[in-house]
């Protein structure tokens, strides 16, 4: 079975985790979001390729979801001493060796899907893993902070201010001149099922579909396209996804975001092509299974915490299990 999963960060990777030990068999496909990455210290920083990369071939810090396990930060801390910022992102020393050989082997010439295959190589994550473009696209966030309107890069926003001011637009810069990664395309086309993971609708699933012709394959596939929604009674489990979703006018909550990506096929003209074919929501959110029906998309409440690895693959059978529905 061919599945695509359209994955950000940590709520990706751990979802991920869940999905290949439901069915170890099939041959999975993420198409990882690339507006995170940050250039810092002249050393291009791919958070939630790393994150997914590290998660599943066995080397993330289980704790904070990001970054290496056993870490030390020298180098930052060096850094520091010369007085050289930023001093917000705790750029591991392990960590940074992967951050060398990307921007080594980029400044050879290779493009990112390239150096992502070659990582890849070292962590065997059971899965392929494609950036979604190999073109530059960093999402920034326009607040004001101390009276002043700033557009800031998305890492700044998320770590230096943990998104403790309204975000008044997040603009994924770039997106509109790139293209698909090399095989993003195709494996959508190929899938027998497309996921949307627990992944922030706004700056990881939301980035991977601003990529021209990704959100139009994903709607033209046969494959069901079925999502899980990243937030529970009315609250992201992780992250802080309330804060971008009300910079784009989307509540936080299961049904909204369902209604936000859309039923498949369901689109007027000039909105945004409708993405699901299914929706999985939380037992504590079983009320909103009537509304995100009555939007055209199929709806199970299921338990939705992804507390352990057996709750997680429980999760993604029930996606696999809504998508046989639908294509039934
Ligand atoms: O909250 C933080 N997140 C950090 N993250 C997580 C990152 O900001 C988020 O995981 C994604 O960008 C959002 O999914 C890092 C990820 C990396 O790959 C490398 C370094 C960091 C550093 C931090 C950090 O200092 N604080």
């Amino acid at each position: 079975m061919r599945i695509v999963v359209l994955a950000g960060g940590i709520g990706g990777a751990r979802f991920l985790r869940g999905l290949k030990a439901a069915r170890p068999e099939a041959e999975i496909t993420v198409i990882g979001n690339t507006g995170d990455d940050i250039h810092l210290f002249g050393l291009k920083v791919c958070p939630d390729l790393d994150t997914v990369m590290y998660t599943l071939g066995g080397g993330i810090d289980e704790e904070k979801g990001w970054g290496r396990d056993d870490e030390s930060f020298r180098v930052k801390e060096e850094l520091a001493a010369y007085g050289v910022g930023p001093d917000w992102f705790g750029l591991g020393d392990r960590d940074v060796a992967t951050h060398l050989v990307r921007t080594q082997m980029l400044g050879a010439g290779y493009p990112l899907s390239a150096v992502t295959e070659a990582l890849c190589d070292r962590w065997k994550p059971g899965v392929r893993l494609l950036p979604m473009t190999d073109d530059r696209v960093e999402t920034h966030v326009a607040v004001e902070e101390d009276g002043e309107r700033r557009a800031i890069h998305f890492q700044e926003y998320w770590v230096r201010m943990r998104a403790s001011v309204d975000a008044l637009a997040v603009v994924p810069v770039g997106a509109e001149q790139s293209a698909p990664a090399p095989g993003v395309l195709a494996a959508i086309a190929a899938a027998d099922v497309i996921l949307l993971p627990p992944s922030n609708p706004v700056v990881s699933v939301g980035t991977i579909l601003a990529v021209p012709g990704i959100r139009d394959a994903v709607a033209a596939a046969d494959a069901p396209v079925i999502g899980l929604s990243p937030l529970v009674g009315g609250a992201p489990v992780r992250g802080m996804a309330d804060k971008v979703l009300a910079a784009i006018g989307v509540e936080a909550t299961a049904t909204a975001v369902a209604r936000h990506y859309g039923a498949k096929g369901a689109a007027a003209d000039d909105a945004p092509a409708g993405l699901l074919d299914g929706w999985l929501v939380d037992e504590v959110d079983a009320a909103a299974v009537a509304d995100v029906e009555a939007a055209g998309i199929r709806c199970r409440a299921v338990p939705l915490m992804m507390t352990d690895l057996d709750a997680t693959a429980a999760m993604a059978r029930a996606a696999l299990t809504l998508a046989e529905e639908v294509r039934a």
